[in-house]
Formats: C-alpha cells, structure tokens, sequence
C-alpha cells in the first residue's frame, strides 16, 4: 500500500523507514530506525528527487506509481550518489526508460561505477545551472564533501523548497511525523541528529560552512533532508546547531568523562571525579564506559560538551585500545578546541597519560590539555587525594567556574 505525504503544493514524500537495519553504514547503530526520504514534484514535468536505499524500494515504488497515476516520469534529480539514496536508481531506470537524470558530473561517474546503465539519461548540471520543469525552476548548488565529492543540494526557486541531500539529516524513523513542528525535536531528535551529523559529516565542518554561507543567500521556506524531519518553521534553531557542530564549538558548558577500565579501579576514580565536579555545581556531567558505550554515542559527546575528562589504564605499554580507538575517531572526524584532563592508570608502568596528552598534543587540532592530571597506580589512594582536589580545580578554573 501506498505512504505518502504531501509535502507543500505539487511536492510529495515518497520514501520510507527502515526499522530492521541496525548498523547504518554498518557502522553506528539505529536503535529509533532511519528514514530515506524522496520527493516527487508533479508539474508539466514529473520529477523525482533521489531515490532510496533498496531495502525500502518496494514501497518507494509503489509511492510513486500511485502519484504519477498513469504519467511517465520525466526527470530524476540525483543530489546525492551515496547507495542509501542511489541505489534504487537502476530500477527507476527500469521503470522508467524516458527518464533523464539530472546530476553532477562526479555523480555520473559514481553511477557507472557501480553499474548502473545511465548512457542516453544524463543531464549534467554545475553550480548555478538552472532547469524548469513548468512552473517550478529549480537552481542546482554543489555541495562537495556534504558528505561525499558528488553532492549537490537543489533548490526550488518558485516556493523556497531546499532539498538539502545529507545536511540537516538525522538518524530516526519518521513513523507518520514528517515535519520538525510535528515532533518535539529538541526532546526527542536532537540526540540523534547530533550523532548522525558529528559521525557522518563532522569531518568535513569547513565544507558544512562552505554550505551554509551559500544557504544564506537563499530564501528558504522548506528544508528537505534525505534522512529524518523535514522543517518549515524555526530555521534558526537547526541551522545555529550546523553552525555551532561544523565550527567544532561546544554547544554547552559541560565535562563529559570517558573511562577505559578492567577491574574497576580506573571507573571508580571517573566516579569520584564526576561526583566532586557535580558538588562544585557544574551542570553538565557525563560518565561513558567506553568499552559498552558505542563509539559514535561518545563522538557525539565530544562535539557536544566543552571539556572532556579521558581516564586509562595502560594496557601493554601502550592507552586501552578501545579509549585509542575513541582518540583515532575524533581525530578522524576533525574534532578540536575542547578542554582536556587525563586520568592515568597502571600497575608497573604507567604510560597511558603520557600518551594520551601525545595523541592529543601532536595528532589532534587546538586540543588544550589540563597541566593538572592524576595519576594511579593500580587503585586511587590517599596520595591521589589532593591531586584529585587539584585537577578538579583546574577543570573548574578553565571553565570560569
Ligand atoms: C593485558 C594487560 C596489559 C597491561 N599492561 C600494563 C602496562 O603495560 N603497564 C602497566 O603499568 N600496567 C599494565 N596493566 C595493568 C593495568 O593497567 C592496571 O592493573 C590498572 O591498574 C588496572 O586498572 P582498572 O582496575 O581500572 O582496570 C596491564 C593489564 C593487562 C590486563
């Protein structure tokens, strides 16, 4: 059975939701599911805008057979190439031998590579290109690295519809909500659009600005995502968070702790040290084991808060691999200008601090590394008191409190 919405006149969704996958690209799980959204536009021309993740293609098929109701397709808009949004393209072409796909040039290049037959289909657009399908005219906007080479956002100049491609996605099933004044977003997505942002598109923050200087000459009234909500009010508040995550600026005032322990020693100093920063009055305090909570949770705690506490035993001479594994995804993702304290444990040669404040010092972007540390040896004792007391004031001291 067809599941559509309209999306404002002549524009509908027609994609879907996945609640059976369980690692987005295998990677970050999806407890609340995902949505792959499409756009169909019913003008003098009909025109789809990206596809779907094959999962979902039976339904997103049946969406569109029921709006067209007996009208060909005419044009396939590919915004993004990523196989989440690309993959259904060969059995769109399919269906639809008349199409023409409408893409960049690095798109096409994508498409033959993963075999999809598009010679006799391609349109190829660059920044500023312009195309009307009737009444609608929409302009194309290249958008590399946001978050593949290929993409592009397309904007729709005759109603202010921007689809968007994979900016202001988020991870989470749409189950009937559709726009960002039909959920409690701050309550309910934020969560997950946070995590979906710092961990799919948080390495590319320059690109995301690149984005959002060009977003500001537009006159927006719908944002269309190809994951999650879709908004059409309140702009300020999705594109301050951009602006904030892409800039690598903390959105609050906060210490996130993350400790990488095996006997419970290294956990119980995280404890005390949560505990005395809380009783000191700071607000935000976040303890993750790293070893059960899934890295792309701890990403997006990084991005979120301003400090971070990080505390390790030291496992063959070298930091707890999953604490190092931590350290190399926030390298990788390009996070920098937070405030650091290390916490460091061994039984009879500590070396995880000292690696640590490397990794930091030498690997990683305007990551500012407390003086102050504590330093254990196998169990916090009554020498680690006035050093516990120490490092709690230099967290306190650099956040003005
Ligand atoms: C496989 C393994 C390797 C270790 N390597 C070191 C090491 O190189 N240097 C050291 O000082 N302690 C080493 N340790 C000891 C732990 O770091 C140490 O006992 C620590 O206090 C454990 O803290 P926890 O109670 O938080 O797990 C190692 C422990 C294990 C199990």
């Amino acid at each position: 059975m067809y599941c559509v919405r309209k999306v404002v006149d002549d524009l509908y969704w027609v994609g879907g939701n996945d609640h059976r996958l369980a690692l987005f690209e295998n990677i970050h799980p999806i407890p609340r599911g995902v949505s792959y959204n499409s756009y169909l536009l019913l003008d003098e021309k009909t025109v789809l805008f990206d596809t779907v993740d094959w999962e979902i293609c039976r339904q997103f098929i049946e969406n569109i057979e029921h709006l067209l109701d007996g009208r060909d397709l005419d044009y396939l808009i590919i915004n993004h190439m990523e196989p989440d949004h690309g993959a259904s393209i060969e059995e769109i072409l399919l269906r639809y031998p008349n199409v023409t796909i409408i893409s960049t040039e690095k798109s096409f290049l994508l498409m033959r590579q993963f075999g999809f037959s598009i010679d006799g289909h391609i349109d190829e657009v660059k920044e500023g290109d312009t195309r009307t399908f009737g009444k609608h005219t929409i302009t194309f906007v290249e958008a590399p690295m946001v978050h593949w080479p290929e993409a592009m956002v397309s904007f729709d100049v005759t109603n202010g519809v921007l689809f968007s491609a994979d900016a202001f996605g988020s991870f989470g099933a749409l189950d009937g909500k559709l726009f960002n004044d039909e959920v409690n977003f701050d309550r309910d997505w934020l969560d997950d659009a946070r995590r979906y942002y710092t961990n799919i598109v948080g390495k590319y923050g320059p690109h995301v600005q690149a984005l959002l200087k060009k977003a500001k000459t537009l006159d927006i009234k719908v944002i269309c995502p190809l994951h999650g909500p879709l908004w059409r009010n309140d702009f300020a508040y999705l594109l301050n968070k951009y602006d904030q995550w892409s800039r690598y600026e903390p959105e609050e005032k906060g210490v996130m702790i993350a400790y990488a322990s095996m006997y419970g020693n290294t956990e119980s100093a995280a404890q005390v040290l949560a505990a005395k920063l809380v009783e000191k009055g700071v607000k935000n305090v976040v303890v993750h084991d790293v070893s059960n909570t899934h890295v792309s949770y701890l990403i997006a705690d990084a991005f979120k808060y301003s400090h971070m506490v990080l505390a390790s035993v030291t496992y063959n001479l070298g930091i707890y691999p999953i604490m190092h594994d931590f350290l190399m995804h926030m390298k990788a993702l390009n996070l920098q200008k937070r405030t650091i304290g290390l916490i460091e444990n061994g039984s009879w040669a500590p070396k995880s601090g000292a690696l640590m404040k490397r990794f930091l010092d030498e690997e990683m972007k305007q990551m500012s590394v407390l003086n102050s540390e504590v330093a254990m040896v196998s169990t916090l004792n009554d020498n680690n008191k006035s050093e516990m007391d120490t490092f709690v004031d230099s967290i306190l001291d650099s956040m003005d409190m």
